[in-house]
């Protein structure tokens, strides 16, 4: 659905190599995650999708179309939520959405605009003035409008940021329906919880690399071997107790509980050893790595 080859940007003036050699290759009705500190080259990746930037190398396909051999094409084919909130501030909503399916030649599409304004909890917004929306409802809009085209492959540009807990959530329904329905989304955002839980693949870009791409279920998989454990014993505990367990770096969490670093396949050997020892555990509690402890690894390595 889409092939991003070889894809290299610098932005000349400033010096500055944004994305290196960049591969990437998408899978028609995927959900990936794009994840990458402030600066790492996500925008730049998405402003080159949309036409916005021009690539230094390298070949884009969208949906079988060149990007540049075949700008019209392969504009119907995504839709694009910016992460920048400019847009016509003098219109309606339902002006600016019919505005937009103007440029791709739609017309009497009431229905679907009203669907789409209904699922994106913005009905009664359809007559406000682009300026009289806040902040979390122009995203929305911006959604609506990279949208009205019905487009195979969605990309959002951190479309929660500034957003409430509560819309945030009214976003995710929406996106997990859209993707139910085939739409192919790619999307970034600083909320790693959100792509723990939205998404099926992540993508991590570094310093304009791609440093991990993967399903979400391998790379939580590949990188939970590494458990934090904490027992809890019915004795107040004293570190030099745990000598015979420094290989797992134990800690004193709170009086009677302390915690240690271990690969997951040595749980019950740990749990034998301390049993040998004659120390009376009362309890055991045992924290996985999350997606966003992986992704600091990643990033940090
Ligand atoms: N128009 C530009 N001219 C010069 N340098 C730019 C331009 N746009 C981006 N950059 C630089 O390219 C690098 C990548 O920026 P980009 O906006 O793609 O990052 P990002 O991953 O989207 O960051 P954020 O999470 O903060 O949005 C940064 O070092 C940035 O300063």
């Amino acid at each position: 659905m889409l092939k991003i080859n070889n894809l290299s940007k610098t932005y000349i003036k400033a010096n500055k190599e944004a994305l290196k050699d960049v591969n990437i290759h998408i899978n028609k009705g995927e959900f990936t995650a794009l994840l990458g500190q402030n600066g790492a080259g996500k925008t730049t990746l998405i402003n080159i999708l949309a036409g916005n930037v021009k690539k230094t190398q390298g070949e884009v396909e969208i949906g079988g179309y060149d990007l540049e051999r075949n700008e019209l094409e392969t504009k119907k084919i995504i839709g694009i939520v910016p992460q920048e909130i400019s847009y016509e501030t003098a219109f309606t909503v339902e002006e600016i959405l019919k505005k937009q399916s103007g440029y791709f030649g739609i017309k009497n599409n009431k229905e679907y605009i009203d669907e789409l304004l209904e699922s994106l909890a913005l009905q009664d917004k359809k007559k406000a003035y682009g300026r009289e929306l806040s902040g979390g409802m122009k995203r929305r809009m911006l959604i609506a409008k990279a949208l009205v085209h019905k487009p195979q492959i969605l990309i959002l540009d951190e479309p929660t940021a500034g957003v409430d807990i509560e819309l945030r959530h009214t976003l995710y329904q929406f996106l997990r329906k859209l993707h139910k329905s085939g739409t192919t989304i790619i999307l970034t955002t600083h909320y790693i919880e959100e792509a723990e839980k939205l998404c099926e693949r992540v993508i991590v870009i570094n310093h304009g690399e791609i440093i991990a791409d993967q399903p979400k279920d391998k790379l939580l998989k590949d990188f939970s071997r590494e458990i934090r454990i904490e027992i809890d014993f019915d004795w107040e505990v004293n570190i030099d107790a745990f000598d015979f367990l420094k290989e797992y770096h134990p800690k004193v969490e709170d009086k009677k509980r302390i915690s240690l670093k271990i690969d997951k396949n040595d749980l019950t050997k740990i749990l034998d050893m301390i049993t040998q020892k004659n120390m009376k555990f009362v309890d055991l509690n045992i924290e996985r790595q999350k997606l966003e402890d992986i992704y600091l690894q990643l990033i940090r390595r």
